[in-house]
């Protein structure tokens, strides 16, 4: 009898042997990855947990939703490793911060700013959340492959989307002392985007000896408009999907 993990409803047998997952935040955004690939088949739906199974050139891909920020995608990565993945590739959407990463862009984080919680609990804050090389170096090739516009650097990982990216368009409009003029100090730091999930992946892989890689579509420029235009979105997100699998493609066959 297999052992079944706390939270994603999953076993051994289930994963097929997978070594390596793609892990989106939104559960919804996992049957289209999935769906890219051949013979995909749904696994398990536990809270914001989705997983399914999919094949690259016969070798298995498991695909699973992290939910939103910091706790519930250390759970989805523990889980995993426990089952034996050892490479996790987040894709995601984002805001971009600097006026020349636009709307459709996508950008592969290469290090995150700790603004989270949940990595504290796996290193100290000197470690760094740093991706790993390999996964950096696949995502990079297949978005310019897919003739994005790709831009490479370091993403502000956030716990909250509003005051910790520094968002005034919210019910009181007031952000706590600690971020008023957070998001002008990381775009002189040449930040390039916030989103939500990349510190703690980073840091719990990285303290771990597992690989990890972030790549995302920039779904708004906050230095332009704070509310996404819902096509060009899916677009976006669509073309990041894309380039995911294709990443997860060349990194089984170590062609990159
Ligand atoms: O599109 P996903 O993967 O959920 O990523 C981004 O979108 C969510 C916020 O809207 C956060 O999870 C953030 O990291
Ligand atoms: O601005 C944004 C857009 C998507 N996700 C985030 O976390 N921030």
């Amino acid at each position: 009898m297999q052992n079944t993990v706390f939270h994603l409803g999953l076993n051994r047998s289930m994963l097929e042997g997978a070594t390596l997952a793609i892990v989106p935040g939104d559960p919804e955004r996992v049957s289209r990855i999935a769906g890219l690939m051949s013979g995909a088949k749904k696994l398990a739906s536990h809270r914001e947990f989705t997983s399914y199974l999919a094949y690259l050139d016969d070798r298995p891909v498991v695909v699973c939703s992290t939910g939103i920020g910091g706790p519930s995608t250390s759970i989805a990565i523990e889980e995993l490793a426990q089952l034996g993945v050892n490479t996790f590739l987040r894709i995601g959407t984002t805001g971009a911060i600097q006026p020349n990463v636009d709307v459709g862009d996508v950008i592969v984080t290469q290090g995150s700013v700790r603004l989270d919680g949940a990595s504290s609990h796996f290193a100290p804050m000197e470690f760094p959340a740093v991706a790993n090389f390999d996964c950096v170096t696949a995502l990079v090739n297949a978005s310019r492959e897919m003739g994005s516009k790709t831009h490479i650097g370091i993403t502000a990982s956030s716990d909250t989307f509003y005051p910790g990216q520094e968002r005034y368009d919210t019910a009181n409009g007031h952000v706590a002392a600690r971020f008023v003029g957070s998001l002008k100090e990381w775009q002189a730091l040449g930040v390039l985007n916030y989103e939500m999930e990349s510190a703690t992946l980073f840091t719990m892989c990285a303290a771990n000896g597992w690989r990890a890689g972030c790549v995302a579509g920039v779904i708004v420029n906050r230095t332009q408009q704070e509310i996404p235009n819902e096509e060009l979105m899916k677009q976006t997100e669509s073309d990041a999907v894309a380039i995911v699998v294709a990443a997860a493609r060349n990194l089984l066959s170590e062609s990159f």
